[in-house]
């Protein structure tokens, strides 16, 4: 198997440290929100790439964080009242809803960084003995002029970092580009007792503590969104190997983003679509295929269009199953030959090259294609092996197809919502602005929002 190495930007061999075990840390949400289509990339991604290791009969030990401790949510806690854990919470609660909505698996382990706060100080005071951290009026800095490899992982150096670096005089920093351990407490925040009085961590230690604590001090593979790969990963490395002077990441793997508006879809940018909304919208097979139909490392753009045709492929599988389903409602198991084994070769080798799920799907809907074809001639034997194939192995494998059907937007409300505003324009066409409106408002009070264009009214789902 390839994976290609954000490290060295190169194709490598799949080799684990340890052979038949994968040791793997996902950097997960900060859970001051709902998550968005974005957030749910590496999730569904990195699900569906461990869901392989395991079919390739790999162990897989999958790590999945969630930041609770962090600016955005201690700020949502002052706005709203409550203490920073209720918020942290409560976003973790509704994450867990969304990605069973979703069908992804659970990871081995989901820590929490306010559960590891004194493995954190443990890790920064190590670091200060060590040499690479300096104290500084209460804050804890890592000192990347120490640390010879700093910029190998975003390949660039730390004189260009220096160039885009903000600096600022009040700083209690050595080097611009040097970045907080530990901060000390402002007034109001949540913050824990330390060898240099009260504070909380960086961002970055978290990642580094929980991953080794968990998995040991290298990793097979870490992954997460390109947007993090400067300065999130790159500091997580610097400290991790200046911690226990061994290599922290055999192979870093990183999604591309969703754009959304020619944007990252992004919260702090505005240009968000819930995923549960998505969900709903779509369904959540639909949307597996969206992301699964690029290359991990691709952007992709959030288009309706686009979501539109996935929802129109996925309802194509979904049909084949059912009729064989309905069919030969027995669970029968073929014999194996050579056209499966074939088959099967097929389906690894594009997953095994560098993940390449778009040509894995392309031979899952060749196969459905086949399974009708199976099907209408008569053809029981094949189309049990062809139906095996995908509803027992590949599909299982990507995660997809393994919640029942869940009704989007259904077709019924669709044409529902089409004949109101046939009826609507109708009125507008009689002069009969009133009740135009009033249907208008009516439809608006239960989110659904109509635009009147030259080409006609279209409608959208409100968010929210
Ligand atoms: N638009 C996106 N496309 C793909 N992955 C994304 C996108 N936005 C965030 N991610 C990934 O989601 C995961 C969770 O990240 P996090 O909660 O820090 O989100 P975030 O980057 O803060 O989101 P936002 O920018 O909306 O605040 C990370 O792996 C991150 O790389
Ligand atoms: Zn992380």
């Amino acid at each position: 198997m390839y994976i290609r190495n954000t490290l060295s930007g190169q194709l490598e061999k799949f080799q684990p440290n340890e052979p038949g075990v994968v040791k793997m840390y996902v950097c997960g949400p900060t859970v001051y929100g709902l998550i968005h289509v974005g957030n749910a990339r590496p999730v569904v991604v990195f699900d569906a790439f461990r869901r392989f290791l395991e079919y390739r009969g790999y162990r897989v030990i999958l790590v999945q964080n969630f930041t609770d401790i962090d600016d955005k949510i201690i700020n949502r806690a002052k706005e709203w009242g409550v203490d920073f854990s209720d918020v942290a919470n409560t976003f973790i609660a509704e994450y867990w809803r969304d990605i069973t909505a979703l069908g992804v698996r659970a990871p081995n382990f989901a820590p929490k960084t306010s559960d590891f706060i004194p493995d954190m100080i443990e890790a920064i005071k190590k670091l200060i003995e060590k040499g690479y951290a300096y104290v500084s009026d209460g804050d804890v800095y890592f000192d990347v002029q120490k640390f010879p490899r700093y910029g190998e992982l975003s390949h660039r150096s730390i004189e260009e970092m220096l160039v885009g670096a903000r600096v600022d005089p009040s700083e209690k920093k050595r080097n611009p580009v040097d970045f907080a351990l530990w901060k000390a407490a402002k007034p109001g925040e949540p913050s824990w007792d330390s060898p240099w009085g009260k504070g909380r961590p960086g961002w970055h230690i978290e990642c580094s503590v929980m991953s080794t604590k968990l998995l040991g001090s290298t990793l097979d593979i870490h992954a997460g969104g390109e947007d993090l790969i400067f300065p999130h990963h790159e500091n997580e490395k610097a400290q991790s190997e200046a911690l226990t002077g061994e290599r922290f990441v055999k192979y870093w793997m990183h999604n591309g983003m969703i754009r959304m508006t020619g944007d990252k879809m992004s919260k702090s940018v505005g240009n968000v679509f819930l995923l549960r909304n998505a969900i709903k919208k779509f369904g959540a097979d639909a949307l597996k295929l969206f992301f699964l139909s690029k290359h991990y490392r691709s952007p992709i753009d959030f288009l309706e269009e686009t979501l539109e045709a996935n929802v129109k492929a996925a309802r194509r599988v979904r049909e084949a199953f059912e009729k064989f389903e309905s069919k030969f409602p027995e669970v029968r198991i073929p014999k194996n030959d050579q056209w499966m084994n074939d088959t099967r070769a097929a389906f690894v080798e594009a997953l095994e090259n560098d993940f390449n799920t778009p040509a894995a799907l392309a031979l899952i809907f060749d196969l459905v294609n086949e399974l009708n074809k199976a099907m209408d001639e008569g053809n029981e034997e094949k189309a049990l092996k062809v139906y095996h194939l995908l509803r027992r192995e590949f599909c299982p494998t990507l995660g997809l197809f393994e919640l029942p059907s869940q009704p989007r937007s259904d077709d019924v409300t669709e044409a529902l919502i089409k004949t109101v505003i046939d009826i609507r324009s109708e009125l507008r066409a009689n002069k009969m602005y009133q009740l135009a409106d009033l249907i208008r408002q009516k439809l608006s009070e239960i989110k659904i929002e109509l635009r009147d264009t030259p080409s006609g009214t279209t409608y959208t789902f409100k968010e929210g």
